[in-house]
């Protein structure tokens, strides 16, 4: 398996708690993968870990073969953040047109984005004017823009319709054929159907890191909410973790 992403030991702090406590996985090339897990699990940390944004209080995180945040990634990754990262008083097309130049790239790339994810329309509507969903659709638009080949997403589909969110869906799906790689958060268990292999978070420690299929067999059910419940159980009866090894 050729690898996007490898994490070892990774310990994140944030405030004076242990938020990750030795994250291990892997990520590989040309698939999606979802990062799912309840709300204050650590996703958005283990997410900025990868973008390099995240102060960490140890081991190593690699991407695209180079180390989380380098220089020479800045073109190969884009991330989405949880809330919008969009200049409200700029259009959705000068939002994403002002992205391309950063990337130095045209026009005609950041109309391609904003048809991609469904904000025609209102490519000429301010920012500040749109609804939540459509906010966050332009922000992926931008995320979007120079087609990198890795795709961090944070929540990409919160507050989206369900047709939207199917036809978000296909697009990642369509991107990952074409050999992207995409690292999909949410806390949405059926999202975790659509993805090739699934990172399952909870309290900082990853419970499950394997394909669909493995963890539907693993847990002995296709309900994925029932297979994500019997694999916390079961982590709960395996040996604790030596807290004190991240204090
Ligand atoms: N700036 C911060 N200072 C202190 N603690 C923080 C900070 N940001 C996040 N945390 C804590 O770190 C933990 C993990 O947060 P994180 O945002 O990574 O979770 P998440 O799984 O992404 O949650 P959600 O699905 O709600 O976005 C939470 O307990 C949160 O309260």
């Amino acid at each position: 398996m050729e690898t996007a992403i490898e994490v070892r030991d990774l310990v994140v702090r944030r405030g004076r708690r242990p938020v990750l406590h030795g994250i291990t996985c892997a990520v590989p090339r040309g698939s999606v993968t979802g990062l799912l897990g309840p709300s204050g699990s650590g996703k958005t940390t283990l997410l900025r870990a990868l973008v390099g944004v995240q102060v960490v209080a140890g081991g190593t995180v690699t991407v695209l073969g180079e180390p989380a945040g380098a220089a020479e990634l800045r073109h190969r990754v884009g991330y989405l953040t949880q809330s919008p990262s969009v200049y409200p008083d700029l259009t959705v097309r000068e939002n994403a047109r002002y992205f391309a130049r950063l990337h130095g790239l045209g026009a005609a790339e950041a109309d391609r984005a904003v048809r991609d994810v469904g904000l025609a329309d209102a490519a000429g509507q301010l920012v500040g004017t749109l609804s939540g969903g459509q906010r966050s659709r332009a922000s992926l638009a931008c995320a979007l823009v120079g087609r990198p080949e890795l795709l961090i997403l944070d929540e990409p589909t919160v507050g989206q319709d369900p047709v939207l969110r199917a036809e978000l869906w296909e697009m990642f799906r369509a991107m990952a054929a074409n050999g992207r790689t995409l690292l999909v958060s949410s806390h949405v268990m059926d999202e975790a159907a659509r993805c090739d292999r699934l990172l399952l978070i909870r309290e900082g420690r990853l419970i499950a890191d394997d394909t669909l299929a493995a963890v539907r067999a693993t847990a002995g059910t296709d309900d994925l909410e029932a297979a994500f419940l019997h694999l916390i159980r079961a982590n709960e009866t395996a040996p604790a973790d030596v807290e004190e090894s991240v204090r």
